[in-house]
This record gives structure tokens, sequence and C-alpha cells, in this order.
């Protein structure tokens, strides 16, 4: 069920954007048919969410090499958490892994697909990593916000650098393998990757780990050696950042 405070800001946000269309076609001078207020109306919609986005609900986006445990941490956390956390759903062109499903782990499109939304202006970020096309959706964003919950993103080094370009106020997790070796191990141990992806996977992390190493790159940096060690200061950093 929604929060009394999630039922209250979705109802003020409404009553906002109608006002706020109503004026636009308004201004326009344009006599208000139903088509057009549908496009004030979803217009005044996007940019007032991306606002809300901002403003109070700081983002957390968490980022690390591919292996380090991102997933592994995020599970546990949503499920200790299933209320109050939402996972932005990327797409990607990558195939889905056994037991993935489309729309949860990921919204599994074709690059033809993914480029459309491109041209559509669909992405917050976008990024190739590994052959495969990875983005944000602005409307993934907003279905976790929808829920009145905090939002959460998982995107790659390339996406690290575009949420900083933008207006997001976003607060940026790390997320550290103990070394490259421990790195490999885990990789080969989660038997998902072939040879030449794990390859490609750890030529990614030297750039990612060297990046981490600048200077205010990340508001926390976590090396993910013990588990439990490393979810307890995960989850601490998250709840304290989640407003
Ligand atoms: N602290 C840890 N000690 C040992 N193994 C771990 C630890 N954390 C995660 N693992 C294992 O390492 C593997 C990689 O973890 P995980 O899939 O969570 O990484 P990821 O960062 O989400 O990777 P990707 O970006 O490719 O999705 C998994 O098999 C997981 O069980």
């Amino acid at each position: 069920m929604q929060s009394f405070e999630a039922i209250w800001v979705t109802v003020t946000k409404y009553d906002l954007h109608v006002t706020c269309a109503t004026m636009i076609l308004h201004f326009l001078k344009q006599k208000p048919t139903l088509k057009l207020f549908k496009s004030a109306f979803s217009f005044i919609s996007t940019m007032t969410d991306i606002e809300q986005i901002t403003e109070t609900i700081r983002p957390v986006v968490v980022s690390g090499p591919s292996g380090s445990g991102k997933s592994t941490l995020l599970k546990r956390l949503f499920q200790d958490y299933p209320d109050k956390f939402g996972f932005s759903v990327s797409h990607t062109t990558r195939s889905p892994r056994p037991g993935e499903e489309n729309g949860v782990q990921y919204h599994f499109t074709s690059r033809e697909e993914f480029v459309d939304l491109i041209k559509q202006d669909k992405f917050i970020e976008y990024a190739e990593f590994s052959g495969n096309l990875y983005g944000t959706s602005i409307d993934a964003v907003k279905s976790v916000l929808s829920q009145g919950k905090f939002c959460i993103l998982d995107i790659e080094l390339n996406g690290v650098k575009a949420v900083k370009k933008t207006d997001l106020n976003a607060r940026f997790v790390f997320i550290k393998p103990p070394s490259l070796e421990a790195l490999k191990e885990r990789l080969i141990g989660r038997k998902t990757e072939t040879e030449e992806s794990i390859q490609a996977r750890l030529n990614a992390a030297k750039e990612e780990l060297a990046y981490a190493d600048q200077e205010g790159s990340h508001d926390i940096i976590i090396v993910n050696d013990n588990l439990d060690t490393a979810y307890e200061k995960f989850k601490n950093f998250i709840v304290e950042s989640k407003s």
C-alpha cells in the first residue's frame, strides 16, 4: 500500500501539472484541445519529476567493476528494505542470463529499439560497455518515484560520468574488489562469463579503479572483501543518504 505521504505527493503533483499545462496553452494562445493538453501535461510531468529527484530525493548511484558485488549487496538491501528503495531498471541490448526476467533485472531491447529511444531523448544516461548498450531511462526513475520509493541506480563508469553532468544531485558509491585477482576469481566463480568476456571486464575494471582513485570521484568507496562488513557500510551509507 502507498504511504499517505506518497499519495499526497502524487495528488499535489497532479494538480500542479494540470495548472501548469493549462497555463502553457493559455500563454501559447492555443485552444485547449485534448491532444494539446496531453502534450503540455506530459512535458510538465517530465520537468517536475526531474526537479523533484534533484531537490527531495537524492538518487544513489552504485558503481564498481563487474563482479565486485553490486548485485549481491543490492539484493540484500532490497530484501532488508522491501518498501523503502526502488531499483531503476536499466535498458540493455545484452542477452538475458539464465533466470533473468525482462523488466526485472533489465529491460532487454534490441539495438534498433535502443537507438530509437536515444533519438526520442528517453535516457538520462546511456553508454556502450563490452559491445552492449546500457541506459537509464527517465521512465525507469519515474516509475520508482511513483511508488513513493527512493531511487537507486546501478550503472557503469561512463554512466557515472554522464550522471555527474546532469542536475540529478546524486550521491555516488563505489564497490571495490579486494584485488584484481579476487575479482577474476569471482567472475570465474559466477559462471556467467566466457573467458573473453572476463578479460574485457578485467580490462574495464582497471580503468574504473583508476577513476575511483581520483579525489572526489565518489562519496564513498567500499571494499567488498568480507561481505557482511561491506554490506553494513553499504547499508549505512544508503540509509543515511536517502534524502
Ligand atoms: N564479499 C564477497 N566475497 C566473495 N564473493 C562475493 C562477495 N561479494 C560478491 N561475491 C560473489 O562475486 C560474484 C560477483 O558478484 P555480483 O554478481 O554481485 O557482481 P556485480 O558487481 O553485480 O557484477 P555485474 O556488474 O557484472 O552485474 C557473485 O558470484 C557473488 O556471489
